[in-house]
């Protein structure tokens, strides 16, 4: 397996994923409604769209804003300090990193830096911030997050993955065991002292799409920038303004959680769902001056967990080693 499909989709992005975002947004599903409401929104906006925002999901915004805090304080600190504190780690798939992802659509380093939390037996041995409170908001929402994505997955299986035995998708996302692969990462893109200097073709988050079953992605009010690609399979009737052409803007919700389809939930679902693309866009001269904060929270399948399809059955391991490997191709 040298090239995934999914990587020559972000390459052929160099030239065609520069247009700018229209003014629609993805639909917004509501966790009050009956499960089977629930399932039938989630799956119509999961395959058409790819991107949809949880309301009513029952994450106290108190224990997101908790996390938040915690990011803040630690991305506050110089540069060395977070460096020292939580030192990126290849092999454990943890730490932090500084303006260091480069995407292959751009062949540029996103304008980032993130702390990467993976949740797995020894993977944050050596890297806990030993910030006040740090590690027990971070844990504490991860583990409201993990909770979240299973009930997602859980009322779509039926729906989207109707080759596997009930319960498949739930069972292969563990946290803190020896194969898990989930991870919470928060993101902090800073403020830009010279916007117009800023080279073109650098993105805050150049164009992707992402490697995990399904990502929880939370924003905060007043801080847009995430956007989501035209999506040919998408209709009007959805309610939602993806069909017209352009990339789709997928701005914060009050109380609201972005959620997105990933690259193993796709082939998983025989192609049923869409892992879409997206891009976090360069802030404009206002928003240049202040930081833009996300946490991501990755559902992604476990190492020895067999993602069956009709294309060809494999490991998640065996999955995002592949990624790796053809990301890193040249
Ligand atoms: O920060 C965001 O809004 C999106 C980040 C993202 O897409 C990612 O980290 O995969
Ligand atoms: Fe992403």
């Amino acid at each position: 397996m040298d090239s995934l499909a999914e990587v020559e989709v972000e390459r052929t992005l160099k030239s065609t994923g520069q247009g700018e975002a229209g003014s629609g947004s993805v639909p917004v599903i509501d966790m009050n409604a009956a499960d089977d409401l629930i399932a039938e929104g989630i799956m119509r906006a999961a395959s058409e769209v790819g991107f949809f925002t949880l309301v009513n999901h029952g994450i106290d915004s108190a224990e997101i804003e908790r996390a938040f805090g915690a990011s803040m304080r630690f991305f506050a600190q110089p540069k060395e300090v977070k460096e020292a504190q939580a030192p990126w780690q290849r092999d454990k798939n943890s730490g932090y990193e500084h303006f260091a992802q480069v995407r292959p659509s751009t062949g540029l380093a996103d304008q980032k830096e993130s702390l990467q939390i993976t949740a797995r037996e020894g993977a944050m041995a050596s890297g806990w911030p030993p910030l006040d409170g740090f590690e027990a908001a971070a844990t504490a929402l991860l583990a409201r997050a993990h909770a979240l994505a299973l009930r997602v997955l859980s009322l779509i299986e039926p729906l989207a993955c109707p080759h596997v035995p009930a319960g498949t998708l739930a069972r292969a996302h563990t946290m803190w065991g020896a194969n898990g692969q989930c991870t919470l990462r928060m993101i902090h893109y800073p403020p830009i002292d010279a916007p117009e200097s800023v080279p073109a073709g650098h993105w805050r988050a150049g164009p992707h799409t992402d490697w995990c079953c399904v990502t929880l992605l939370f924003q905060r009010l007043g801080e847009a920038g995430l956007e989501c690609a035209p999506n040919p399979r998408a209709q009007t009737a959805t309610g939602c303004a993806a069909g017209g052409g352009g990339w789709l803007r997928v701005d914060p919700v009050p109380g609201g959680i972005c959620v997105n389809i990933g690259d193993m939930l796709m082939r998983w679902s025989n192609q049923t769902l869409l892992s879409n693309l997206h891009r976090v866009r360069m802030p404009t001269a206002d928003e240049a001056k202040r930081s833009r904060y996300s946490i991501a929270f990755f559902a992604q399948a476990d190492k020895d967990a067999l993602i069956q399809s009709d294309e060809h059955n494999m490991t998640a391991g065996e999955y995002i080693l592949g990624r790796i490997r053809s990301n890193f191709a040249q």
